[in-house]
């Protein structure tokens, strides 16, 4: 612990919680440093999403909602003021330590038979413990010596990345119980594959959606051929879109492509009823029905929206326990070239920024003259190099180059010079920025 708030709060007296087997201690706190909630286990077993605790560290939490789960009891020592904070006597997790038995059961008979693993997804509508019960199941597999992947299609939040993105990560290590998907990869050693749709929701632009879908799935499924990763499968995390009636056919896409053979529907019986009527017995995918943790919080719109520019701050600046300086340098406006997923998210046609054309697809990309238009915004930085001066892309050439190649990560733009034709770009690592198209979405940030 190294903030100021942290020592403070570690100079409070404890407050001692005991838990008896099966219950769970659930807590929520705020952003603020006054908010920093430390916990400690001093007896017993106990673990935040099937990630085990320690008996030696200090866990510190920050705008978080905490679900502490005890299969054999245990005692905690809590500092700091949660804003909300009980124990629960009832929590799902012997139905979901059902779900990983069986997927384990069908990991092993991949590996005798050098098959694929399971390739699960997990449905249900908004703020139902979809994200929680992926790192649930993630946990419980790596602790039997698996590498699954997680696999990420709902932008609206980019757990492991910025929103706006599509990702897949190979998951060998168990979840950190602090920084979660943190999307600050230097804290956390994983490296997504991280693709750019840059808006929150996936029926918002369906054709973009399913070719980088299909993009991804692409990706996986070659991952997955290889012999150290193939019996473990994936685990497929996806949008609140996908149990509304006019998100059945992304859904069916995405099944198919990623050859799902095992649904998880959280907390919804018409979907629940919809696949197994669409996948009835003996189609090679299994339905199952999951009840919602009790515990599981809506999240109101602000609350969301301090989430996302806290992820924002973490990508730059790291988090409680891994803090980062980010790197700012000067960008010359013909070393890049700026483009923008539509025109959908930002505003209305009519307030399309000054030289970008109309959009005349959905899958692609707007030119976006450098300038104040920049300013704040959080840009994307492609793969995919600046063609040479001799070549000459076509627009659609183009837009296929940049969106169907993997992200290198994001910059800030904390200032613009119009008349120098400069802008100064925050980054997380040292170096100069290489030559490369930068994607502009919605994504904006005040540096605070
Ligand atoms: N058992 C629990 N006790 C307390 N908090 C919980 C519990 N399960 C989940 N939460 C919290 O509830 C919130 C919503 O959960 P989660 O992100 O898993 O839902 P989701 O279905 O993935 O949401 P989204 O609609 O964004 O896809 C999160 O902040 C999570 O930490």
């Amino acid at each position: 612990m190294d903030s100021d708030a942290q020592e403070e709060i570690a100079s409070e007296p404890g407050r001692i919680v005991t838990l008896r087997p099966g219950q769970e201690f659930r807590f929520e706190n705020d952003f603020s440093e006054n908010g920093i909630v430390t916990l400690k286990l001093k007896s017993g077993h106990a673990e935040i999403f099937g990630t085990e605790l320690a008996s030696d560290p200090t866990y510190a939490f920050s705008g978080r909602k905490v679900a502490v789960y005890t299969w054999h009891g245990c005692t905690l020592e809590v500092r700091g003021k949660p804003t909300v904070d009980y124990i629960a006597e009832e929590a799902p997790m012997q139905s979901y330590l059902n779900v990983h038995l069986a997927l384990e059961q069908l990991r092993t008979a991949a590996a005798e038979k050098g098959d694929a693993g399971p390739k699960v997804m997990i449905v249900g509508p908004e703020d139902v413990g979809k994200t929680s019960l992926c790192k649930i199941l993630l946990n419980y597999a790596v602790k039997q010596g698996n590498k699954p992947i997680f696999v990420d299609i709902d932008p609206n939040e980019g757990s492991v990345s910025l929103p706006g993105t599509l990702s897949a990560t190979a998951i060998s290590r168990p979840i950190d119980v602090e920084e979660e998907f943190s999307a600050s990869s230097a804290t956390t050693g994983t490296s997504p594959l991280v693709y750019y749709y840059g808006y929150a929701s996936a029926l918002e632009k369906p054709k973009l959606y399913h070719a980088l879908v299909e993009r991804l799935a692409g990706v996986v499924n070659k991952k997955l051929d290889q012999v150290d990763v193939r019996s473990s499968g994936c685990i497929i995390n996806t949008p609140r879109q996908f149990v509304d009636v006019d998100g059945y056919e992304t859904l069916t896409h995405a099944i198919d492509q990623f050859g799902v053979n095992a649904i998880l529907v959280l907390g919804h019986e018409r979907l629940y009823s919809e696949l197994t009527k669409r996948f009835p017995n003996g189609s090679g995918i299994s339905i199952i029905k999951l009840a919602k943790s009790g515990g599981v919080v809506t999240r109101d719109k602000t609350y969301r929206k301090q989430l996302q520019m806290h992820k924002i701050k973490e990508y730059f600046y790291g988090t409680l326990k891994g803090e980062l300086s980010p790197y700012s340098s000067l960008v010359s406006f013909t070393d890049v070239a700026v483009r923008m997923v539509g025109e959908g998210t930002l505003a209305p046609s009519s307030a399309l920024p000054l030289g970008s054309e109309r959009l005349l697809q959905e899958t692609r990309l707007v030119k976006v003259e450098p300038g104040d238009i920049l300013l704040h915004s959080i840009l994307a930085v492609s793969n995919a190099p600046l063609p040479d001066t001799q070549t000459n892309l076509t627009p659609e050439q183009e837009s296929s180059l940049v969106l169907g190649t993997n992200l290198a990560g994001f910059v800030y733009v904390s200032e613009v010079e119009e008349e120098k034709k400069k802008m100064t770009v925050l980054a997380p690592n040292p170096g100069r920025l290489p030559r490369r198209f930068l994607v502009m979405a919605s994504l904006k940030w005040m540096e605070d």
